[in-house]
C-alpha cells in the first residue's frame, strides 16, 4: 500500500530525511519511532501530498504521491500533530464541512457512524470548543477516516494526552487498524509495542532499524550480556572466561555473580556454561540480559563513533 524509494527533503541546505526506503503492506500498523527532529513529520507531509520530496518517490496504493496527487488524498487519511478544529463548530458540523471536500455520497449517515466509531457519537451536537484533548484526538481520527481511505497516517496521535486518554486513542488505533493500513508516528517506546506490527526506527533522517517491535529486541537481545550465578566465587571465573571467542568483557556483579557481554550474533551461552561447570562450580542461573525497546532505541540513535548496524553495515 505504501513504497517509498530513496526519498529525501532538503530545507535549504538543511537535509531533514535523507533517501530513506521502506514499505508498508494492506493490513499493517507500522510504526515510525524517532526522537524530536528525525524526520517522522516531513515523511508523512511527503506521503501525504501535502510537500515535494527533492528526490526519490513515494506511492500510495500505486499512486505517485507528485505526480498523483489527488487520487493519493482520496486514498489517505491524515491526522496532523495539531488536528485543526473549528471550535465553534458543533461535532456533526465539522465532519459535514470536512466531508463535504470529499464529496462522500451518503455523507450525513457515515458522519453518524464515524462518531460512533470514535464513541463521541452523544457528543454530536455539542461544540468542538468544549471536547477534552482525548476527545479531539478522537474526532481527528473520526475526520481522519471519514472518506474511507484505505490508508491512515497519523503524526503522534497519543502526544499530550493523559493515560487514561492514551489507552483509549491506541485501542481506537489497534481497531481502526483491522480495516485500514496503518503508519503512525511516535517518540514512545511503548507505544510501537503495544499498537503496531513493524517498526522503522528513524534518527536524523536516517532508518536506522526496521522490524517487528519483538523481532527487533530477540536482534538485539540474542544473548547479547548474560548475567550468571553460581556456587563459588565469581571472581575465580574471570581468567577462565575471558579468553573465550566472542567475549568482549567480564566483569563481576557480585560476590557470586557476573556479566559476560558477547560480541554481536555470537551466542556463546552454552561454551561458557560447560565451562564453569567443567572447573568445578555449580551453575545457579544464567539469564539473557533483555534489553527494553528503551535500550535498544538509545543504542540505535545515541551518537558514537562508527558501529554496526542491525543489517551488519557499517554505520557512520
Ligand atoms: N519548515 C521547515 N523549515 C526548515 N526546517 C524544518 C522545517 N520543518 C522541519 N524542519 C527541520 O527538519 C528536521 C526534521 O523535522 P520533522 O518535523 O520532520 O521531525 P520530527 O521527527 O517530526 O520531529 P517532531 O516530533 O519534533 O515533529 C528538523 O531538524 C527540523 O528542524
Amino acid at each position: 500500500m505504501i513504497r517509498v524509494k530513496s526519498l529525501s527533503k532538503d530545507y535549504g541546505s538543511r537535509r531533514a530525511v535523507d533517501q530513506i526506503s521502506f514499505s508498508a503492506a494492506k493490513g499493517e500498523i507500522l510504526g515510525f519511532l524517532g526522537p524530536n527532529g528525525a524526520g517522522k513529520t516531513t515523511t508523512m507531509r511527503m506521503l501525504t501530498g501535502y510537500m515535494p520530496p527533492t528526490s526519490g518517490t513515494a506511492e500510495i496504493g500505486g499512486f505517485d504521491v507528485v505526480e498523483n496527487s489527488l487520487e493519493v488524498r482520496k486514498l489517505v487519511g491524515y491526522m496532523p500533530e495539531s488536528v485543526p478544529l473549528y471550535n465553534e463548530m458543533t461535532l456533526m458540523e465539522y465532519l459535514t464541512y470536512m466531508g463535504e471536500f470529499h464529496n462522500i455520497p451518503d455523507l450525513d449517515d457515515r458522519v453518524d457512524e464515524v462518531l460512533e466509531k470514535v464513541h463521541l457519537d452523544n457528543r454530536a451536537g455539542g461544540y468542538v470548543g468544549n471536547l477534552s484533548k482525548g476527545m479531539r484526538q478522537r474526532l481527528g481520527l473520526a475526520q481522519a477516516i471519514l472518506h474511507r481511505p484505505e490508508v491512515l497516517i497519523l503524526d503522534e496521535p497519543t502526544i499530550g494526552l493523559d493515560p487514561a486518554q492514551i489507552i483509549e486513542v491506541r485501542n481506537l488505533i489497534r481497531e481502526i487498524g483491522k480495516e485500514h493500513t496503518v503508519m503512525l508516528s511516535t517518540h514512545i517506546l511503548t507505544e510501537v509495542q503495544q499498537v503496531c506490527n513493524r517498526v522503522i526506527i528513524i534518527n536524523k533522517g536516517h532508518i536506522v532499524a526496521e522490524d517487528t517491535p519483538s523481532g527487533l529486541q530477540a536482534r538485539l537481545t540474542g544473548a547479547d550480556r548474560v548475567n550468571i550465578k553460581i556456587k563459588g566465587e565469581a571472581s575465580e571465573l574471570l581468567p577462565l572466561i575471558t579468553p573465550l571467542p566472542g567475549v568482549m568483557n567480564v566483569e563481576a556483579k557480585k560476590e557470586n555473580e557476573l556479566e559476560v557481554s558477547m560480541s554481536a550474533g555470537q551466542d556463546i551461552r552454552p561454551e561458557i556454561a560447560r565451562l564453569i561447570v567443567k572447573n568445578g562450580f555449580d551453575l545457579l542461573e544464567m539469564q539473557a540480559a533483555s534489553l527494553s525497546l528503551e535500550d535498544i532505541f538509545m543504542q540505535l540513535t545515541q551518537d558514537e563513533p562508527a558501529r554496526p548496524s542491525l543489517d551488519g553495515t557499517v554505520d557512520a
